[in-house]
């Protein structure tokens, strides 16, 4: 079998940088060139509203493709900013059940939020273009900085579209890549500082996943 450290750089792990909130954050994706931006539209220290993600959407590489990021809305309330936001993907984070997906004219990304290997016995039930592992805690869904045992998500990663979410980090994300081997990472704090997109360790992180070797 063919391992991304022999191929010497990595371009079968996509980038997703979750959580941008400015102008500042989309000039550090036009320039490092992740693969998704997620703009968050729940109730988060990273929410967003649809006005400003629009407008900072017409400033963005249009190369790189944007994940809007729900939890638990109403159906209608998701699509009317997808259209309105011209959104590529939907990214449901919350309680959705599985027919929720059947509702939309793009891309779905399923989270489940992982506490044992129980935790995404139900991803079966789901119709969806890929599928988030993020970490459970209590406190929140999702953005938390949190890591889960990344061993739990090796098989399944074999079987779907698998986006590896959760704690990553400069300094985790060979491992994680290593026992994962998901087809899209997705970061939020582990790229930020004080509360805002960091550009260096945007940087680092996306260097790394692209130069594994
Ligand atoms: O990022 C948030 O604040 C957030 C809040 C509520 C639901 C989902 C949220 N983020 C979803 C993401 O896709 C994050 O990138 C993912 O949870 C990873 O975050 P982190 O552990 O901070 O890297």
């Amino acid at each position: 079998m063919i391992s991304l450290k022999s191929l010497g750089v990595n371009k079968l792990t996509k980038i997703k940088i979750c959580g941008l909130k400015c102008e500042d954050d989309i000039l550090y994706a036009n320039k490092l060139k992740p693969d998704y931006v997620g703009f968050v539209f729940a109730k988060s220290k990273r929410q967003i509203d649809k006005y400003i993600a629009k407008k900072l959407i017409t400033k963005l590489d249009k190369n790189i493709k944007t994940v809007g990021v729900f939890l638990n809305n109403s159906v209608d309330t998701v699509k009317e900013i997808a259209e309105f936001c011209e959104l590529d993907i939907i990214q449901l984070h919350g309680d959705e059940p599985p027919e929720y997906c059947n509702f939309f004219d793009r891309e779905v990304w399923k989270a489940f939020r992982v506490k044992t290997k129980e935790s995404f016995k139900n991803l079966k039930h789901y119709n969806a273009n890929g599928y988030l592992l993020d970490t459970y805690t209590k406190e929140a869904y999702g953005g938390t900085g949190k890591a889960f045992n990344w061993s739990l998500a090796s098989k399944i990663s074999k079987e779907k579209f698998i986006i590896l979410a959760g704690g990553l980090s400069e300094n985790s994300i060979d491992k994680a890549i290593d026992i994962v081997k998901p087809a899209v990472v997705d970061v939020s704090s582990g790229v930020e500082t004080n509360g805002s997109k960091d550009f260096d360790k945007m940087e680092r992180f996306i260097g790394k996943v692209r130069m594994i070797i």
